[in-house]
């Protein structure tokens, strides 16, 4: 088995009291693109965490054969990479720096440890999102679209197999939500497995390989973007009525009514 692939059985969270995930099964192959999809409160959020071990499960969560939770948390920290949905920093540190955050699992736990492949890693990240030239500047005094495009270069940066996007490119304009969106699918053909929760449904059936559809805790559907993202399934779990045609080969979906 391939460094990224990810077989989950069964996986159950509990959170304050409550069900918030249940039944929760699924694999997903290295080099593929997965959008996680669902209303707000379905539980993209909680299972974006969970498969990062961020939060306690139940349930089989078995990486490239090796069962997730007996991974130490530093093996987990180079395997993971996550973008997290709040990505807030309220330190002015330069960009650059929170970029080689992203190193720290592989040990560069200050700037004075960054080694030469370090600095490459994070000047590749950096020009991965286009932030060279805002390398220098701290990041509190960046937009929020600015501050997202650093929070996806911290994540590249970790070089991980298996990346965690969460709303990566909510508040980003449309130039760079394009350009995030193929980055990440570029991550993918590359070799990695990314997941990316994602209100965004037309980039959901544009970039993604498999959509898993989340509703209420639970998977309502998972499989290629033009049969989860059908127009009978978007009526019924995300009450709205959508507009959806095919472009240059790609699905097109747009929102157009709310039911
Ligand atoms: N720490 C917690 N304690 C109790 N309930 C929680 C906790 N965290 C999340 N929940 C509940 O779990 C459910 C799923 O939350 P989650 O954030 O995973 O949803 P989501 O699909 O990512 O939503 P959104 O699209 O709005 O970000 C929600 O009903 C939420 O209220």
């Amino acid at each position: 088995m391939t460094s990224g692939n990810f077989e989950v059985c069964n996986l159950h969270v509990r959170l304050g009291g409550r069900n918030v995930l249940r039944e929760i099964s699924f694999s997903a192959q290295a080099g593929a693109l997965i959008a996680l999809v669902g209303p707000s409160g379905a539980g993209k959020t909680t299972l974006l965490r969970a498969l990062a071990g961020l939060i306690p499960s139940e349930g089989g969560i078995v990486m490239a054969g090796e069962n997730l939770r007996a991974l130490s948390v530093a093996q987990r920290a180079q395997k993971l990479a996550y973008v997290p949905q709040d990505d807030a920093v309220h330190w002015p540190l330069p960009v650059r720096d929170v970029v080689a955050l992203g190193r720290y699992p592989h040990g560069a736990t200050r700037p004075g440890r960054l080694r030469p492949r370090d600095v490459e890693a994070i000047a590749r990240a950096l020009d991965a999102v286009d932030l060279g030239d805002m390398a220098e500047r701290a990041v509190t005094q960046l937009s929020g679209g600015e501050r997202r495009r650093v929070a996806v270069a911290r994540a590249l940066a970790t070089e991980a197999p298996v990346l965690f996007a969460d709303e990566p490119t909510a508040s980003v304009d449309p130039h760079y939500q394009l350009s995030i969106m193929t980055l990440l699918r570029r991550q993918a053909r590359q070799g990695a497995l990314v997941f990316v929760v994602t209100h965004d449904l037309g980039a959901a059936a544009r970039f993604a390989d498999r959509v898993l559809m989340l509703r209420a805790g639970r998977l309502e559907e998972a499989g290629a973007p033009r049969d989860v993202l059908a127009p009978a399934q978007l009526a019924e779990v995300f009450a709205i009525d959508a507009f959806r045609c095919d472009h240059a080969s790609e699905p097109v979906i747009v929102p157009w009514a709310a039911r």
